[in-house]
């Protein structure tokens, strides 16, 4: 007997109505990670401060309010996850077809209501079995390797936009995968760039509406990019850079002795500084040459079924469906190839349509097989501490459609 299939909006209000502990039981994984489980980019450094037997002084602020976490984005317990979508917004594969797969169909019904999402914009959903409570789906660049003005400013109305629709539903903790730096070819370090001084910039202007900024990091290359982007660009007042640390070696800041000159120290806060006035020139107009993107071994253990509270307000829920857009992307009148080839306004037909191969994903053309995330251990926090991660692929009838998506989008991306 075939489960009954859902109605989305129905399931979406009795979902958004319940309060975190009767939702827990609809979570179709129970390795979720709740927020309190994820140490802030201070505490890391805190932590390790206690290690080298440092005192804490002063400090806190932006690093407060962000986290580094490596592993799979749909075990987080937050607010909203955000996914890396292409503009269909049906599924697709990688992080997009991670998420499709643990929210369920209801996910996939509610996505083609939205009628597609072009670059640099964001729509959001209600997250269904996920543990996320919505999913914020934005459709970054496709860069193919090359970083120009376009592909820059695209990614950063990604991540200003995934943040205006989170402040609009009264939401206050996120996660963000590494956006379009995956199949759509944005290289590695110009996307973290952008990513961490746009969410900085946002978190300074709106710093009461933001309990927390998950960067969550899938590939070792990220993650030690993001390690040592955010010692500079979030560090604490009383955490010091290092020389070797603005040349760019992975050890964090206050693992470095302490003695270093006050020029160097000052340095390092006009360099932060200068980041911050210059937040559009974070990647620059220069070809870089894309880092590979083999998924690497991770290793860690989950802490499954953690039943201790949140301290975490629950947020006012509202059930509309924001399809807010923001005119950027039209104004900025930029004319690429990928833009005339995107079917922006392309009605879907009536029927729900088999699963969808955009152009976009053509274009992406991709020889890179999709991530195997059947059986994928994480190391979960930015300090080492080993969180196993498993992402189980889901054998009922939901995941089958999913499959169908992602089976379409093989073979997308040249080398
Ligand atoms: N990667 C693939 O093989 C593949 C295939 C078809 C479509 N897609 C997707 O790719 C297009 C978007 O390209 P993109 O570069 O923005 O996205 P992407 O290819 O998913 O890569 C974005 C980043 O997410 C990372 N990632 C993958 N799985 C997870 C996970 N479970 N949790 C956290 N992070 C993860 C991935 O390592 C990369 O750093 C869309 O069409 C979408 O459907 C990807």
């Amino acid at each position: 007997m075939s489960k009954k299939k859902k109605d989305w909006k129905t399931e979406k209000e009795r979902l958004l109505r319940l309060d975190r502990e009767d939702r827990r039981k609809d979570y179709r994984r129970q390795d979720y990670i709740p927020l309190d489980k994820i140490p802030t980019w201070r505490e890391e450094n805190k932590s390790n401060e206690k290690e080298d037997g440092k005192e804490q002084t002063g400090g806190g602020g932006l690093s407060e309010k962000v986290s580094l976490y490596k592993g799979d984005i749909t075990v987080l317990e937050v607010d909203a996850i955000v996914n890396a979508a292409n503009s269909s917004l049906l599924g697709g594969g990688g992080v997009d077809g991670c998420i499709h797969k643990a929210a369920g169909s209801c996910l996939y019904d509610e996505c083609y209501s939205l009628n597609g999402c072009e670059t640099g914009k964001a729509k959001i959903t209600c997250g269904y079995d996920l543990p996320a409570r919505y999913v914020i789906h934005t459709v970054g660049p496709i860069a193919r390797g090359h970083v120009g003005t376009s592909e820059t400013d695209d990614l950063t109305s990604c991540y200003q936009n995934s943040l205006r629709l989170l402040k609009e539903h009264g939401l206050s903790t996120v996660a963000f995968p590494c956006i379009s730096t995956g199949i759509y070819g944005f290289p590695n370090e110009p996307a973290a760039e952008i990513a961490l001084n746009t969410v900085k910039s946002w978190i300074e202007e709106n710093p009461d509406k933001i309990t927390r900024v998950i960067f969550c990091v899938f590939l070792e290359t990220d993650f030690n990019i993001y390690k040592k982007k955010m010692s500079v660009i979030f560090q604490d007042n009383d955490m010091e850079v290092t020389e070797e640390q603005l040349k760019g070696d992975n050890t964090p800041p206050d693992s470095k002795p302490k003695e270093e000159s006050e020029e160097s120290s000052s340095r390092g806060k006009e360099e932060a500084g200068d980041e911050e006035e210059d937040d559009n020139d974070a990647a620059g107009n220069e070809d870089v040459e894309m880092e590979s993107q083999n998924p690497e071994e991770m290793t860690g253990s989950p802490d499954p079924n953690q039943e201790k509270e949140n301290d975490e307000n629950e947020n006012q829920d509202k059930d509309e469906d924001a399809g807010a857009d923001n005119d950027k992307a039209e104004a900025k009148g930029v004319d690429d190839e990928k833009e005339k080839g995107e079917d922006k306004d392309k009605a879907l037909p009536e029927e729900e349509p088999p699963a969808v191969k955009t152009e976009e994903d053509d274009k992406a053309e991709s020889t890179v097989e999709m991530e195997d995330v059947s059986e994928v251990n994480d190391t979960g926090t930015s300090n080492g501490d080993e969180m196993k991660d498993h992402v189980e692929s889901s054998e009922d009838p939901d995941s089958n459609l999913t499959d169908s998506i992602q089976s379409k989008d093989t073979d997308e991306k040249k080398e």
